[in-house]
């Protein structure tokens, strides 16, 4: 057994099989052939077991999600069959004495091209379609063995040098019991959606995998962030114990569902939760979620070939209001870049992503993309209880800006006749240390705050939330970090105003005393962490932790703070 350490990122235990999940290299490379017939040959080969395939997997989804989900891939296989594609690299392989996969790849990508200028939404939709077969054949062209996410069939954990955002949300919980990576944290993306999904998940090993090899016995324990590779008898005996005992640990919690969140003195706080998408509201209920702390509406903008229309986000937005049953539910307005990209925006590749044309600077500038937005948000709003936060606000100048823009496009929906609701709250994700610093400003004009401690922490301490290496440095609990809440909680309560946390620091065991001892009123976490932050709550008393967090704001380093907080025995 080899036994590696990572960042526990999602908690529970898998034990299942290696999946390595590798992204194949494309470069395809224009060769001249001596036998064409035989390329041709190779290309019928490719398209008959691209075919066969495809097949399989249409039954395998028709079977299990149904008639509508299956419908791709028989669109895929009237890709392969159709004569207007298949001549035209036939014709090119013996017209210009080429290879297979390069005659394909030209061939396809002048099709993709133009399905992408298109007018039409349908026809344009064609284009990731077209991709995706190409792939596919041009898999069995070179050689490249690939099984998308969303194509595994069998219990796995995945393993892979990191999943983007949008890898993780194919992953079906059903066969992917786990996964781990060598880089990322925490708080990367997808670490958070591992942990919306409920699968267990361990980041940043570092080298898990060049440690396993496919088909290895693995458990990953996102309970303590370790990666057993092929465990003994015993080993898998002990960790299934562990895993039962943590099942048995949630079905404790799970009858706390409908309580109220109060410390043992009385105080009432809020504990709400993170979605990424209008499916994760079930999970917000059964874990008993007050509200949606932080609805992250980018994910609505990924995962497709464009900008998805008003419609489609007015639809979203209703469902979670309408799901949520007159709970609040803050929506943040659209923050791509960083770790999040939308390659139809075809931006430029930037040296500091996380520094650079991210959110709401790109939604003042791109105006088209956030009018849209704020229309589909403004139409929902009398469908529940709607706040809307704007996110990555570095001035007041910012905020004014899109705010005017939000009443600018309520003027105008007023004018068509259309409902808007009046009690909107208008709110900013404080995560840039300007607007924590400047807070008393902002909460004249704000009606609420929500610290993203996840880029607070890693513009404060300059460390990548990203970078394992510099994880060290990523200290949640660190005094200057402390003193920033606290600055912002305070900032609001003198205006009357609240504040939240919907970084994941709000659903951490060690720091949840101190937020608490700080005056924090909302606390926006994973639905998996709602109940286990509501018993440790009804088990501290809020005037005791209001004096720890003032020795905490007093003391020097993060390690200090750490041994005081462990010192109440919580
Ligand atoms: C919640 C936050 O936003 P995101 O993780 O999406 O950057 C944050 O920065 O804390
Ligand atoms: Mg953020």
């Amino acid at each position: 057994m080899t036994k590696i350490s990572g960042i526990a990122a999602s908690a529970g235990i898998a034990i299942a099989r290696a999946f390595i999940l590798e992204h194949p290299d494309y470069t395809i490379k224009k060769t001249a052939v001596t036998d064409v017939e035989a390329e041709v040959v190779k290309l019928e080969e490719a398209l008959d077991k691209s075919k066969a395939e495809l097949q399989k997997i249409k039954e395998r989804t028709l079977a299990e999600l149904g008639e509508k989900k299956a419908e791709i891939f028989e669109s895929h296989l009237l890709i392969l069959d159709d004569p207007e594609l298949i001549s035209p690299v036939k014709d090119k392989i013996r017209e210009d004495v080429v290879n297979a996969d390069y005659a394909l790849n030209e061939v396809a990508t002048q099709f993709i091209a133009m399905f992408e200028n298109m007018k039409s939404a349908y026809l344009q939709e064609r284009a990731a379609d077209m991709r995706d077969v190409t792939k596919r054949v041009l898999n069995h062209l070179l050689g490249i063995h690939y099984v998308s996410p969303a194509e595994i069939s069998e219990e796995v954990v995945v393993i892979a040098e990191d999943l983007t955002p949008s890898d993780t949300a194919q992953l079906n919980r059903q066969y992917v019991k786990g996964f781990t990576t060598n880089i990322g944290g925490r708080t990367s993306h997808s670490a958070i959606m591992a942990r919306s999904l409920e699968i267990p998940a361990v980041v940043g090993t570092k080298n898990v995998l060049t440690q396993v090899k496919s088909g290895d016995l693995v458990i990953v324990d996102g309970l303590s962030g370790d990666v057993l590779i092929n465990p003994s008898d015993a080993e898998v005996a002990e960790y299934s114990a562990k895993s039962e005992a943590y099942a048995k640990q949630i079905a404790e919690w799970r009858k706390l569902r409908d309580e109220p969140t109060v410390s043992v003195d009385g105080k009432h706080v809020e504990l709400a939760a993170n979605i990424g998408t209008p499916n994760d509201v079930t999970g917000v209920i059964e874990n008993g979620g007050e509200g949606v702390g932080l609805y992250r509406t980018e994910f609505l903008y990924m995962g497709r070939d464009k900008l998805p229309s008003e419609e489609i986000q007015y639809n979203a937005y209703r469902t979670v209001l309408e799901n949520m049953n007159g709970k609040p539910v803050v929506v943040r307005t659209l923050d791509i870049g960083g770790d999040k990209e939308l390659p139809y925006l075809d931006l430029p590749k930037e040296m500091n992503p996380f520094l650079g044309f991210r959110a709401i600077r790109l939604c003042l500038e791109r105006q088209d993309i956030f009018r849209t937005q704020l229309r589909a948000l403004l139409r929902a709003s009398v469908h529940g209880n709607l706040r809307i936060m704007f996110p990555m606000i570095a001035t007041l100048t910012e905020f004014r800006a899109a705010r005017d823009l939000l009443l600018e496009e309520k003027a105008k929906l007023q004018e068509e006749g259309q409902e808007v609701s009046d009690s909107i709250q208008l709110g900013i994700m404080v995560e840039i240390p300007s607007t924590a610093v400047l807070a008393d400003q902002f909460a004249k004009e704000v009606d609420f705050f929500s610290i993203g401690t996840n880029d607070l922490i890693q513009y404060t301490m300059a460390a990548d939330r990203m970078n394992e290496r510099v994880s060290y440095l990523y200290q949640p609990y660190n005094p200057a970090i402390l003193r920033l809440i606290k600055n912002v909680i305070d900032a609001a309560h003198a205006q009357g105003k609240w504040t939240g946390m919907c970084g994941e620091m709000a659903g951490d065991a060690t720091a949840i005393p101190l937020l608490l001892g700080l005056g924090l009123d909302e606390f926006s976490m994973s639905a998996t962490s709602i109940l286990p932050a509501r018993s440790q709550i009804s088990k501290l008393s809020a005037e005791e932790m209001k004096t720890l967090a003032a020795k905490a704001l007093d003391l020097g380093t993060a390690e200090e703070v750490v041994a005081l907080v462990r010192a109440i025995g919580n």
